[in-house]
């Protein structure tokens, strides 16, 4: 299995392999929160006019998300795992815009298979892909600048057999983000720091595997409840 990282927005291609697009803060964190709380799907879009648009047709989506790490007017909830912890999703879909998790899953099509994680469901994943056994696996680490997301790919690069950190040192990388800053400076009301609590949790090899199809439009579904 051979395995990479990359960094961004534009997944490298991946024809015959696995990719995973990680986003700890906070996309993904979000999204498996969303899971675990029985929602039953998400619908990852690029902007919040395009979220707008797809509500008109699917209209019980709840809109979840942020600009600049903000929630967006005239959106159900932030992107913030804490607020949906607190939310009766269950049985409801969600439409979510994010600035990095979900900018890079929509352009990442060109894989056997993708998939969505966190630090939340790192294990869990890395587990799935070592039962897939793909020829080759590329990690991509979301946000452009920030550690919390290469920290997170370099701990499933580990449990996938190459060099790698461990769970502590990616929790630390995590708290330590600058990404995460200004949910521990009290700098703004909806960016609470528990947020960053969760993003540093792991559910160890039962949480989630979060996968990603795009016909007839990209959609996060559920695709393993355990190891
Ligand atoms: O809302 C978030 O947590 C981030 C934006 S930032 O990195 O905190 O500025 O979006 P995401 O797509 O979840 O990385
Ligand atoms: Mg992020």
């Amino acid at each position: 299995m051979k395995i990479s990282i990359a960094q961004g927005h534009n997944p490298p291609h991946n024809i015959n392999g696995i990719t995973v697009i990680i986003d700890v803060i906070r996309a993904f964190t979000t999204s498996h929160e969303a899971f675990l709380g029985g929602a039953s799907h998400i619908y990852p879009v690029s902007s919040a006019d395009d979220a707008f648009r797809l509500r008109e047709d699917y209209r019980e989506g709840l809109l979840v998300g942020e600009v600049q790490a903000l929630p967006i007017d005239g959106f159900d909830h932030g992107n913030s795992p804490w607020e949906i912890r607190h939310t009766d999703v269950r049985g409801r879909y969600l439409i979510m815009r994010t600035t990095n998790g979900v900018a890079a899953t929509l352009r990442a099509r060109d894989s056997r298979q993708v998939l969505v994680g966190a630090l939340i469901n790192a294990e869990a994943t890395a587990n799935y892909i070592r039962e897939q056994n793909p020829d080759t696996v590329v990690l991509v680490a979301s946000h452009p600048t920030g550690d919390e997301d290469v920290a997170c790919a370099e701990y499933i690069r580990g449990l996938l057999g190459g060099e790698g950190i461990s769970l502590e040192q990616a929790r630390e990388r995590t708290r330590n983000a600058f990404a995460a800053k200004k949910f521990l400076d009290g700098s703004h009301p909806r960016l609470r720091p528990q947020d960053i609590d969760m993003a540093a949790s792991s559910a160890g090899p039962d949480a989630l595997i979060m996968g990603v199809t795009y016909e007839p439009v990209p959609r996060i579904d559920v695709i393993r409840r355990a190891s």
